[in-house]
């Protein structure tokens, strides 16, 4: 607490005596600058309080002084009288009162006038002085100074610096300091040691000591002259009071320069130099006072800790410099990587894509190899938010997960498979893309039925014709079929003369009507002739219109659309309440003369429907009974099919019956399974994905090239002209010759009185077929030692409606139809030379043959009974086997056929077209 007390009586005593030294300092100023104004005052360069006051107590040198700065600023100067030998002194006889009074009066109005500091007259006229007493005279004068100097400054002759220098700052232009700032350049280039700052506050002091001894003012003089002596407490003490005037001076003067950091971090980045040489002097001078802080020695060890900080700093900095480069380095390491992977797995993913697609094409291929349906399945948008979506899963590979709404766990997942699924928002012309390729081939001579099959409300309209009212963009499947057609036909044309014929028919309440019809007379009750008519049309009283263009398809296709059945439900309000078929034929002929003939069936079936939910009565539900009907059918074909039954049941529908080339024959098949995907249909959904799925499994065989070239057209013609021959040359043989005929008459089994060998072509049909002769003049059994020459046994193909139209052509015609035409060639030169030999060969042997081949024709052919059938509805179809329908009913003419029936010739087709 002492030491406390102390060391404020210290601080007490330090501040006196620095404000003493600013009084002296500024009286020190006032006293030189009266000098230069008005002469030599005969007082000390550094008087005291008293020397200065009684100097200055008449007035005169104050008046003549502002006289001099403002000429008659005081117009009356009372002057004393001297002595002309005389110069000016101002310690003279004190005037009477009133006069120096006048004096002092007239200065103080004209300092008041030039708005400067005033002081009281009165300070004059004390006897007993006190500390202090002069500090406003000074003031005073000190204003004077400035105002003059400010004035002199206007005056423009060089720059004016306000200057009220320390007296340290004043010395310091002079002995002791200069020294002291050469130590300074010297401390900045180079840190002090503890010894050099030792000396260095010892000059310090010293000079300061001089300082003060000169000007003799409130420092005892024991004190100085012990310093000079080098007195080291007196020394301490004076150390003591000079660091607190520059600490006091620092921050008095130079509050800008003060951070230590500041000028150090200057320091740190080599400007120091330029940074002390950017201050005044003064400010210079303190900022070297300050880094020397005489007598505080923690200054230097806390600039040297720094220094050592700055230092780790600066270590610090340039590794973490050298991090954030490797740190960088890596990132631009890691990031080259990365885009590395991306680019990989962008190109895994484009070849995952690809992978993809070509495992779809090479499955589409490998079903079209097997000759399976190619089964799609589309899916609508939903329209209602209030059910749940039983959509669970589209996979890109044809796979369909739907969920059960009542069961949403796993139990409710059932999984479907197909060869490509189209989700909701699949636009139509994505859905043609991938039908495209398959209706292309009917151009180059395939035969393709494309038929849309669903629940009602699901969409098959929408996918075959496209919406009502459509723009070309949303149009169906049908349009851009033949406009696609039509395209082709262009681009092939100097090598191919297409010709393109549409005909558009319903199945209505199990009645076939003709669409594009304009015979409003007519009962409009179409036959279908499952084996073909000589036109190769099944239904050859449809009107058939040659279309040029796709405005000639579209015109045709609103006339089909306003004539087909269209009713309201409640399930669709455009709902078709028919199954609509589109025919498209096609007839090329190329450059040789080869010919193509094709046909692609797009059937836009009635939707299937559950009459409590379509609501419909009456009329509405007789048609809906007869739509249910004649789809379950198809059911029943489709399950006998996929099953390789051997009795397929065509005929129980007008529809199946129109479409058995396609189901069962060797078309190229595409089905498009609709399904809505709200919850309360699910029940129709999951029905319609496996009725689907079974079809998918449907083996039509190989799709047939229907195409000949010029030589086997020419072959053929060489045939008939040589069977002509052999009928003349051998009147006997003629009736079998005639059986050979086209369009004969006879019934099957007597036709059959020829050995042909019909040996099934098809795997699913192990039963053995009745076996006919293509000729019987060199047909030996098998079994015989004769070794007379064989017919080789020949394949009846089944028959695509376009091409069978000649009964006893059927024969040649299926060796004509090889797979390539090169066989078919070599079939027809090998039964050419048989033929030729029958011309020319012995009577006997004829007789012989035609011995065997009446033999074997009293052997009836072997009737394959139907086996047991599975229906995909339950229903049991009516007990109608081949046999039934050979017996004593035209098959052709009812419909009343099966595809392995061999087809009778009908020469009551009304329509020729090609
Ligand atoms: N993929 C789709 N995108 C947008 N709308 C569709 C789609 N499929 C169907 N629709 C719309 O759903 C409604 C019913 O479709 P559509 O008439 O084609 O069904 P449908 O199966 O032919 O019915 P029905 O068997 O009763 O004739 C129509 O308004 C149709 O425009």
């Amino acid at each position: 607490m002492e030491l406390v007390i102390a060391s404020r009586a210290g601080d007490d005593r330090n501040l006196a005596s620095r404000k003493a030294q600013e009084a002296a300092l500024r009286r020190f100023h006032a006293t030189e600058w009266l000098e230069t104004i008005v002469g030599p005052l005969g007082i000390p360069k550094q008087p005291t309080e008293k020397q200065f006051i009684e100097c200055l107590r008449n007035g005169l040198i104050l008046c003549h002084a502002i006289n001099e700065i403002e000429p008659g600023s005081v117009p009356k100067v009372v002057e004393i009288s001297r002595f002309p030998s005389q110069s000016l002194t101002w310690d003279s006889q004190p005037l009477p009162a009133y006069q120096f009074f006048e004096n002092v009066r007239n200065f103080l109005k004209a300092v008041e006038g030039l708005r400067l500091p005033v002081f009281e007259a009165s300070v004059f006229e004390r006897d007993n002085m006190v500390a202090g007493s002069s500090a406003k005279i000074v003031d005073c004068v000190l204003g004077l100074k400035e105002y003059n100097d400010r004035k002199q400054k206007k005056k423009g002759n060089g720059s004016f610096k306000h200057d009220f220098r320390s007296p340290l700052m004043m010395h310091s232009n002079g002995r002791n300091f200069n020294k002291q700032l050469d130590l300074s350049a010297n401390f900045e280039k180079q840190p002090p040691s503890q010894n050099d700052a030792q000396k260095l506050e010892d000059l310090i002091v010293k000079a300061l000591a001089e300082c003060m001894t000169d000007a003799k003012e409130n420092l005892d003089g024991n004190l100085l002259a012990s310093i000079r002596n080098g007195n080291t407490d007196s020394v301490k003490l004076l150390t003591k009071m000079i660091s607190s005037t520059l600490e006091e001076q620092l921050q008095y003067k130079l509050p800008m320069c003060n951070p230590i950091s500041k000028d150090l971090s200057t320091e740190e980045s080599g400007s120091v130099t330029s940074s002390a040489s950017s201050l005044s002097p003064h400010s210079s001078l303190t900022v070297n006072a300050k880094r020397c802080r005489v007598g505080d020695c923690n200054h230097l060890q806390v600039v040297q800790v720094q220094e050592k900080n700055l230092l780790n700093l600066k270590e610090l900095l340039s590794s973490t410099k050298a991090e954030f480069g490797d740190l960088q380095s890596q990132l631009q390491n890691d990031l080259k990587q990365m885009e590395g992977q991306i680019e990989e797995l962008s190109a895994a993913a484009q070849g995952y894509h690809k992978v993809v697609q070509e495992n779809r094409n090479l499955y589409n291929m490998v079903q079209d190899l097997k000759g399976n349906i190619r089964v799609y399945c589309r899916i609508r948008p939903a329209f209602r938010s209030d059910t749940k979506n039983v959509i669970d899963y589209i996979g890109e590979d044809g796979s369909l997960v739907v969920l059960d709404p009542s069961k949403p766990n796993k139990d409710g997942k059932k999984l479907f498979q197909f060869n490509r699924v189209f989700g909701p928002t699949a636009t139509q012309e994505e859905v043609f893309g991938d039908t495209q390729p398959l209706i292309r081939s009917v151009m180059d001579g395939y035969n393709v039925c494309i038929f849309a099959y669903g629940q009602t409300g699901s969409g098959k309209t929408h996918t075959m014709c496209g919406p009502v009212g459509a723009s070309r963009k949303e149009m169906g499947i049908n349009y851009l079929a033949l406009n696609d057609l039509f395209d082709l036909s262009n681009s092939r044309k100097d090598v191919l003369k297409y010709e393109i014929f549409v005909q558009m028919v319903e199945i209505y309440n199990e009645q076939v009507r003709d669409l594009l019809t304009t015979d409003s007379t007519s009962s409009n009750k179409l036959e279908i002739r499952s084996c073909t008519s000589e036109n190769g049309l099944s239904l050859p009283d449809a009107t058939i219109h040659p279309v040029k263009s796709t405005t000639d398809v579209l015109n045709l296709m609103k006339t089909g659309q306003v004539n087909r059945a269209v009713s309201s439900t409640a399930l669709n309000n455009q709902s078709s309440r028919s199954h609509s078929i589109l025919t498209v034929h096609v007839h090329g002929k190329d450059v040789n003369g080869g010919t193509i003939r094709s046909c692609l069936h797009l059937v836009d079936l009635a939707g299937s429907e559950r009459v409590d939910k379509s609501e419909v009565t009456g009329e509405g539900l007789k048609e809906a009974q007869h739509i249910n009907k004649s789809l379950s059918c198809l059911g029943d074909v489709i399950t006998a099919l996929s099953q390789k039954n051997s009795y397929i049941p065509y005929r129980n529908s007008k529809l199946t019956l129109l479409l058995q080339n396609s189901l069962g024959g060797n078309a190229k098949t595409l089905m498009f399974a609709h399904v809505s995907p709200e919850g309360d249909s699910f029940g129709e959904t999951v029905s319609t994905l496996k009725f689907a799925q079974r079809a998918s499994t449907v083996e039509l065989g190989a799709a047939r090239l229907n195409k000949e070239s010029r030589e086997v057209m020419d072959l053929k013609e060489q045939i008939e002209s040589l069977k002509k021959q052999l009928a003349e040359k051998d009147p006997q043989s003629a009736p079998q010759v005639n059986k050979l005929e086209p369009r004969s008459p006879l019934p099957r089994a007597k036709a059959a009185a020829v050995t042909i060998d019909r040996t099934p072509k098809s795997p699913r049909s192990p039963l053995p077929r009745p076996k006919v002769a293509v000729a019987t003049m060199d047909r030996t059994p098998p079994n015989s030692a004769s070794k007379s020459r064989q017919v080789k046994p020949l394949v009846l193909p089944k028959t695509p409606e376009s091409q069978v139209s000649i009964r006893n052509e059927i024969i040649i015609s299926s060796e004509i139809r090889g797979s390539t035409a090169n066989v078919k060639s070599s079939h027809i030169r090998k039964s050419l030379r048989t033929i030729g030999k029958l011309i020319n060969g012995s009577e006997k042997r004829i007789q012989m043959k035609t011995n065997e081949v009446q033999t074997s024709t009293l052997t009836p052919p072997v009737i394959a009974r139907p086996s047991r059938r599975q229906s995909l509805t339950g229903v049991q179809p009516p007990e109608r086997s081949r046999r039934s329908s050979l017996e004593g009913v035209n098959p052709c003419v009812d419909g009343n056929t099966d595809v392995r029936t061999p087809p009778t010739v009908s020469r009551s087709s009304k329509t020729k077209w090609m």
